[in-house]
């Protein structure tokens, strides 16, 4: 028998529309169909409709009768929230390089003297299989609180091939356990171990020559990332990666521009990235570049805050044409968070973002950052039935109340992994 769910009265379904193919971009990320007193329905995990009540009661008679009905009166709408960048897999913690950086200390200078992610890296190779399990499993529980359904997780705290396919087989097996969809990122290119100190491009040689053809065979990754930056990888030397990646069918993304300005962007919008990340340093040149592109530009609003920095200018990219995505970039170091929805609010307050392309960027355009615009990112027939119910009369609330958590119910293909608040799949 097939499985129906209906939601009813809601004040308002929101969403973006037919941005399924490319990214929304300067006025469409502030447009959004708002359906108020709106009905969906879904069969077998997948939209069938979406609008009012009596339309659907028309046309689905027979769906109807046996439908599992949720009735969303009072409460919002949205698509799965997704975060495309995040480190979820990782052990240990660095409260005490928090407070170092409190005192004064730089977040780079922490890392060169061996803390940062070299720390969490020591901590993460010695940590087994099953506590990076269970230490992920209870991050993406707690996502999912949160709203998101759709998550990008990274390796990059393993740093020898060993440990880095350590990380990429937790993603595996929380892929096949964990109602959440995962995308998985090969990050091998996170740091420079200790090792290869005194001759980085020896780990660049290990990384293109060792760890990307066996990542690649064993099909544990979709997207190949690094960390471009002053004092870890050169831009040359991430092209390298990137290029090197591609050969192998791992499609390119780049931590970029993130402390200082170092031609991240530009290389981004050069090698036809994904997703260019962080940019809160990128140069203007940067910026009409990944303007020109699809590249979709992950902005990191959370990193900003916790390491006290500059945000990212979006509106000044969103104006120039660039696709702006927002996520949580979760982290130990630099941005230990779960909720997306703060970095909406972080979107409004610090960036110039309008609450509209908060939306936008946290669903269809975070969607297409990782290559799941087709199925996820927005609610149209055919999509897959991932939504969030907020207990909020609108969507403005998403970004004006904040450090709160507004999700009621949340549906991953079809059923209910979240009700009133609280997980209710195991
Ligand atoms: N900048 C590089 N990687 C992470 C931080 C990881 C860490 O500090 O452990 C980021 O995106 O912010
Ligand atoms: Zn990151």
């Amino acid at each position: 028998m097939n499985d129906i769910l209906y939601i009813k009265n809601a004040d308002q379904i929101v969403t973006s529309t037919g941005h399924s193919e490319t990214p929304a971009k300067k006025e469409a990320m502030r447009q959004l169909q708002i359906i108020e007193n709106g009905c969906l329905l879904v069969e077998n995990g997948i939209i069938l409709a979406v609008g009012d009540d009596q339309s659907i009661r028309q046309t689905y008679t027979q769906h109807l009768n046996c439908a599992k009905i949720i009735d969303a009166k009072g409460k919002i709408v949205t698509p799965g929230l997704i975060d495309p960048h995040t480190h979820l897999i990782y052990a240990g913690s660095r409260e005490k390089e928090y407070v170092m950086r409190l005192e004064g200390k730089s977040y780079m200078d922490i890392m060169k003297a061996g803390g940062g992610i070299h720390a969490t890296t020591r901590a993460t190779q010695t940590a087994d299989f099953q506590t990076l399990y269970e230490e992920t499993k209870r991050r993406l529980d707690t996502l999912l609180l949160y709203g998101v359904t759709t998550v990008e997780i990274k390796s990059g705290y393993g740093l020898t091939l060993e440990q880095e396919l350590k990380q990429l087989e937790v993603i595996a097996e929380l892929q096949k356990s964990h109602p959440m969809d995962i995308a998985a990122t090969f990050m091998g290119a996170h740091a420079i171990p200790e090792r290869h100190k005194e001759q980085p491009d020896r780990y660049v040689d290990e990384i293109t020559e060792e760890m990307l053809p066996v990542v690649a065979e064993r099909k544990l990754a979709e997207f190949n990332d690094v960390f471009c930056e002053k004092g870890v990888f050169t831009p040359e030397q991430s092209r390298r990666i990137l290029e090197a990646g591609k050969t192998y069918g791992l499609i390119p993304k780049i931590h970029a521009d993130e402390i200082e300005p170092y031609g991240g962007a530009e290389l981004a919008a050069q090698i036809e990235a994904i997703s260019a990340d962080h940019l809160l340093k990128a140069s203007d040149q940067g910026i009409q570049a990944l303007a020109k592109t699809n590249t979709i530009c992950v902005l990191l609003p959370g990193t900003a805050f916790f390491l006290m920095a500059d945000f990212a200018d979006a509106r000044k990219m969103i104006d120039a044409g660039v696709a702006v995505a927002l996520s949580t970039d979760s982290n130990p170091g630099s941005s230990p968070t779960l909720s997306l929805p703060f970095m909406m609010n972080l979107g409004c307050l610090k960036m110039g973002m309008t609450p509209e392309e908060t939306i936008n960027a946290a669903t269809i355009n975070a969607a297409h950052a990782i290559g799941r615009a087709k199925t996820v990112g927005s609610i149209e027939p055919g999509k897959q039935a991932d939504f969030v119910i907020f207990n909020v009369p609108n969507y403005l609330f998403l970004s004006y109340h904040y450090g709160m958590n507004h999700v009621d119910t949340v549906i991953k293909r079809g059923k209910i992994v979240v009700e009133e608040g609280k997980t209710i799949f195991r």
